[in-house]
């Protein structure tokens, strides 16, 4: 979150330019369903907010059958997780992994210019139960950041204190900022 605080310049440049371009078309200056489809910046950057710190990191599963599952650091070790178990699939471990995302503690909306290879990138989940909300979210997302660039000048108001996982990822310490309404 305090990521993006600073990326807000950049939201910001994209956004005015779209609204820019319909003053000079004579068009009205309000957000429009096509508009959010001109915004690659923020949609990368909302991509990566997700990738560091989605609010659910993880989901539950059932195991059907007996499932065998090669591991991943040593490939010559096998696990068996029997019929009946619960899983608990880890997105967050996914998405910090240094060798699917480089320097994964660095926000950097600019890795989202290639799309993630499958099961790389899951802040929705995946398969049959993935969230049916994802597109409404994403969309709900670029119209709070629509607004807020737009309309208001925003800072951080105390230091970057980091995330708290609780078991869900909250700014710690409340990440207070300071809006000042545009003139
Ligand atoms: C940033 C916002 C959101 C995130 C990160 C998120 C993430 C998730 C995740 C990880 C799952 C579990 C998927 C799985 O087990 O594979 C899920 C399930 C679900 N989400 Fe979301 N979600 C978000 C917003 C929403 C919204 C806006 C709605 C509805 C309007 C919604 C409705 C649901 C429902 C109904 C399920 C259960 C699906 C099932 O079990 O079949 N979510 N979500």
């Amino acid at each position: 979150m305090s990521d993006l605080v600073v990326s807000c310049g950049v939201l910001q440049d994209e956004q005015e330019a779209i609204m820019k371009g319909k003053e000079k078309c004579g068009e009205e200056q309000t957000l429009s369903w096509a508009d959010t489809k001109k915004m690659p910046i923020t949609s990368r950057v909302i991509q990566e907010t997700l990738r560091v710190a989605s609010i659910l990191s993880f989901t539950f599963r059932e195991a059907v059958a007996d499932v065998e599952y090669e591991g991943q650091l040593h490939h010559n070790l096998w696990y068996l997780i029997p019929k009946g178990w619960k899983v608990l699939p880890l997105f967050r471990n996914i998405h910090h992994s240094p060798e699917i995302f480089p320097d994964p503690e660095k926000f950097d909306p600019s890795r989202f210019e290639v799309v993630p290879k499958p099961n790389t990138f899951m802040p929705f989940g995946n398969g049959t139960h993935s969230c049916p909300g994802n597109e409404l979210a994403k969309l709900e997302i670029m119209v709070l950041l629509y607004h807020l660039t737009t309309k208001y000048r925003w800072s951080m108001a105390g230091t970057n204190s980091g995330i708290q996982y609780g078991p869900f990822a909250l700014p710690q310490n409340g990440l207070p900022i300071r809006l000042i309404r545009k003139s």
